[in-house]
């Protein structure tokens, strides 16, 4: 029995050989036609682990480090990419699946939802990640972004009662209902891109007040999203002033990410990091950051923003959209470059470069598909009221 999609030339199986419920689904035939014929055309095959144990012969799979290496010799019997899915791990807090893509593991950690009703995760999850895969995401992205799903509507059908079996069906249907519940269905919101406040440690000084004065008064102005870019920073002080910073964020339900310094994002666990053409490159990000974390890459060019995509970024900053005084050297692209990267992108774009009180609508009304705010450097912080300047450029933008 299978459970497959083909989507854009993608082949997700799910290999639906023993239900969450213990039940042995399929004979030796049918295991015999996956691992010859099956796995070696497939994209994507997300076995549990009992069914990864049955690929492999029977070895028993006892904790994530086992995992890691069936996924591997899962990866060796042909499919592109491996998902061992660890819901039925024992003694284990949180649900967490190995990714395997032939290079990179990945460990994908939610917490588990105790509840009866789970019948149907494992064909939800792969026809998800089939969909994902339509709609252009990477294979990482697109299983990040099931798997999140699959945890929203565990946790929202947690206390349905439907039928009298031992176990009952999940609701496939949130989406529909989300506004009624307080669940999350993705760590990123492209939405957070709004207002985008760009910190400066110069402009600081210039005006006297502390990174987390600063940022403070930006988010009590409505700034959706906070990157703290101290180019100038001693690391032990930047540190420390994110951590303050990444609690102020948080008490406005705003995520905070760090602009280049990787080391100091895992220090003090911000949301994500932002970084430049010659930063960090983005896989390399996120696989020091892991797949919860968020990464936005600067990008010029339609070719960048494909890579920016490929490399499992999560949105894209585009500019400099007119010049400006912030960045020394920064090539103006204009609001035409602009459109392009916009147009040819399947992440999310922030604009940025020049934007202020003046021209944000213009940049706004340009309508670009996935243009989803503008990031800010000197018109909120070279100016004397941050909260002002803040609270009147998200009227703008709003
Ligand atoms: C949202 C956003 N977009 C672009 C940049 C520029 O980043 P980068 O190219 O790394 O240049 P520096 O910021 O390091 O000077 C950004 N920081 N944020
Ligand atoms: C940090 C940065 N990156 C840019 C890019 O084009 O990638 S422009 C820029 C500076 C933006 O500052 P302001 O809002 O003061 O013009």
């Amino acid at each position: 029995m299978l459970s497959s999609s083909w989507l854009k030339a993608a082949l997700v199986v799910d290999p639906v050989m023993i239900s969450t419920s213990g039940d042995v689904l399929v004979g030796p035939s049918v295991l015999a036609g996956f691992l010859e014929e099956l796995l070696p055309m497939t994209d994507i095959v997300t076995p549990n682990i009992k069914e990864a144990s049955v690929l492999l012969g029977g070895v028993p799979l006892k904790s994530v480090s086992d995992m890691r290496t069936a996924a591997k010799l899962i990866h060796d019997l042909g499919p592109r990419n491996v998902l061992v899915k660890g819901g039925d791990l024992p003694n284990s807090l949180d649900a967490i699946d190995v990714f395997f893509d032939g290079e990179e593991f990945y460990e994908l950690c939610s917490p588990r939802v105790n509840t009866r009703n789970s019948h149907g995760t494992g064909c939800t999850l792969a026809s998800c990640i089939a969909a994902e895969l339509a709609k252009g995401s990477s294979m990482l992205s697109a299983v990040k972004t099931a798997k999140h799903f699959i945890e929203a509507a565990l946790d929202y059908s947690r206390d349905m009662t439907i039928g009298n079996g031992a176990q009952g069906p999940f609701d496939h249907f949130l989406a529909l209902n989300i506004n009624q519940s307080s669940c999350r269905l993705n760590r990123f919101n492209p939405n957070d891109l709004l207002l985008y406040a760009v910190t400066d440690s110069a402009m600081n000084r210039k005006w006297g007040r502390s990174i987390a004065e600063a940022v403070k008064a930006a988010v009590e102005g409505g700034a959706t999203i906070v990157q703290l870019r101290e180019k100038d920073a001693e690391t032990r002080d930047f540190l420390e002033a994110a951590k303050v910073c990444l609690e102020i964020c948080h008490s406005y339900g705003v995520p905070l990410l760090i602009n280049d310094r990787i080391d100091v994002a895992l220090a003090c666990d911000a949301d994500g990091v932002h970084v430049g053409q010659s930063d960090m490159p983005a896989r390399l990000a996120r696989t020091l950051l892991g797949p919860e974390k968020i990464i936005g890459v600067s990008c010029k060019t339609p070719e960048q923003a494909h890579q920016a995509w490929i490399d499992g970024a999560d949105y894209i900053g585009c500019g400099g959209v007119y010049p400006t005084n912030t960045k020394a050297n920064n090539r103006t692209i204009g609001l035409e470059g602009l459109k392009e990267v916009c147009l040819a992108s399947t992440l999310p774009v922030v604009a940025i470069g020049g934007i202020g009180l003046s021209n944000a609508r213009e940049v706004m009304k340009l309508g670009a598909p996935n243009l989803n705010g503008v990031a800010v450097v000197s018109a909120l912080f070279d100016r004397e009221c941050i909260l002002t300047e803040t609270r009147n450029l998200h009227a703008l933008v709003s």
